[in-house]
């Protein structure tokens, strides 16, 4: 029998509150050091310093001509001195008033000088220069002041950062060769069903491949987890405990199927005999309403883990991962960064209200320069996978509102 006691249907925002609540003071899961190129998509563990000044030296920020501002006036010539290229220092004496050292791009200013003409400005002859018609110039143009982007001793990279490659650069600028990155969680994903075979089986006509374990494998490490995928569990309690129990040992739990109204769905069931707490047992949304958060305890010399139960339809599955799950791994990874990403693009169709449940429904964005546009991506209900496949983002539509063509709606990437 269902056990019917302390069932919680939370409000999206609610629950999105709730996860995030949660998704703040969880233990880190211990660190690791690897070598700068195996640190891409990990969450650094450690702050990064800036080992000099950033830039080391103040730098020419275009191939032209060194020169005192003052100097560069309509008409006037300077003499060329010498030249500087990136890579060298300039040997000769500080410039002088009256004349100009050729410089490259990158190469650092010699002294005297406190501003680059661009070569495009100025006209050459006979060993000088002078700025063409309608050219001025300020004291500093051209030069990037040495120590602006950092001084050495400064925090450029923050412990939790992720490293995408703006941060690997930045790193690798800093002379980091490795790096302490936080150990990935693992992630449990037990699919339930008695319906269900292994994708290299050939199924009975009545029976379904196992696609969710393999969709939650890949959404897990999207996110920072490492997978570990279990044995489908049967529809049987024995069996569902059993799984339940040899997955205690990763960072985090997710079940799919098994959480709606079924005779056969056991999931919440045996998470209760085990000692679990429930943050919502449910959401006001579409797709993913029976999903179902919470806490097993600290039991046995086990730590505490959190689970989700979601639901099996497959594209329930994803939508509740990616508003519910996501936030809470990428905090559990050490991730600075957890909410989910909401952004805003303008509805291309009328859209029937839907009263009393927030619409989470994959859609897919256009995008050019100027506007960002949105329709909903025509499905046959939360199985249908190949729909879920032609969209890149779901349209998250509030309850009980029509939207028409034209309304700036909210988005949640995928
Ligand atoms: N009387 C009610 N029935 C249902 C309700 C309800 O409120 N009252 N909710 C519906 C909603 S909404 C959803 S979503 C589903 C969720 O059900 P479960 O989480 O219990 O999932 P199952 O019944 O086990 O499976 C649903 C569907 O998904 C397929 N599935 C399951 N696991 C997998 C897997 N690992 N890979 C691929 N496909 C999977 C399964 O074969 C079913 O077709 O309940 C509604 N019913
Ligand atoms: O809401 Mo269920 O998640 O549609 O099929």
């Amino acid at each position: 029998m269902k056990l019917e006691t302390s069932e919680y249907v939370a409000g999206f925002d609610e629950a999105l509150e709730m996860v995030l609540h949660w998704a703040v003071p969880i233990e880190k899961t211990g660190v690791e050091r690897l070598a700068l190129l195996d640190c891409v998509d990990r969450v650094l563990a450690e702050d990064v310093a800036a080992d000099r000044d950033q830039p080391p030296f103040a730098r020419s920020a275009r191939d032209g001509f060194a020169v005192r501002a003052a100097d560069a006036v309509a008409g006037a010539e300077l003499v060329v001195a010498g030249l500087v290229r990136a890579g060298e220092q300039w040997g000769g004496p500080a410039l002088v008033r009256g004349s100009a050292i050729e410089i490259m791009t990158g190469a650092p200013i010699p002294d005297g000088a406190d501003a680059v003409v661009m070569v495009e400005h100025v006209e050459q002859a006979a060993g000088r220069v002078r700025m063409v018609a309608g050219r001025s110039l300020r004291s500093g143009e051209n030069v990037v002041p040495r120590g602006c982007e950092a001084r050495a001793g400064d925090v450029v990279l923050r412990a939790g950062s992720v490293m995408k490659g703006a941060e690997i650069a930045l790193a690798a600028a800093c002379g980091r060769a490795s790096l302490d990155v936080f150990r990935r969680p693992r992630v449990a994903i037990v699919a339930t069903g008695d319906e269900l075979v292994g994708i290299d089986a050939v199924p009975e006509p009545q029976q379904i491949r196992n696609s969710n374990s393999y969709g939650l494998a890949a959404l897990a490490d999207e996110a920072g987890g490492e997978a570990v995928r279990f044995p489908v569990a049967r529809d049987e309690r024995a069996a569902l405990n059993a799984t339940v129990r040899a997955a205690r040992g990763c960072e985090l739990l997710l079940l799919s199927g098994g959480v709606s109204m079924g005779k056969y769905d056991l999931v919440e069931e045996v998470l209760r005999s085990l000692g679990a707490e429930f943050f919502f047992t449910g959401v006001k949304m579409q797709p993913g309403k029976p999903v179902v958060f919470g806490r097993l305890p600290a039991r046995d010399g086990l730590r505490e883990q959190f689970f989700f139960g979601l639901p099996g339809n497959p594209v329930s599955t994803q939508v509740t991962f990616c508003c519910f799950v996501a936030p809470l791994l990428r905090a559990i990874s050490g991730s600075g960064e957890v909410s989910p990403r909401f952004v805003q693009a303008t509805l291309a169709e009328d859209v029937e209200a839907k009263p009393g449940l927030m619409r989470v429904l994959p859609a897919r964005l256009t995008s050019d320069r100027t506007k960002a546009e949105v329709r909903l991506v025509p499905w046959q209900g939360s199985g249908d996978m190949a729909a879920h496949a032609r969209s890149n983002c779901y349209a998250v539509l509030p309850p009980d509102q029509k939207c028409s063509r034209g309304d700036v709606i909210s988005l949640l990437l995928r």
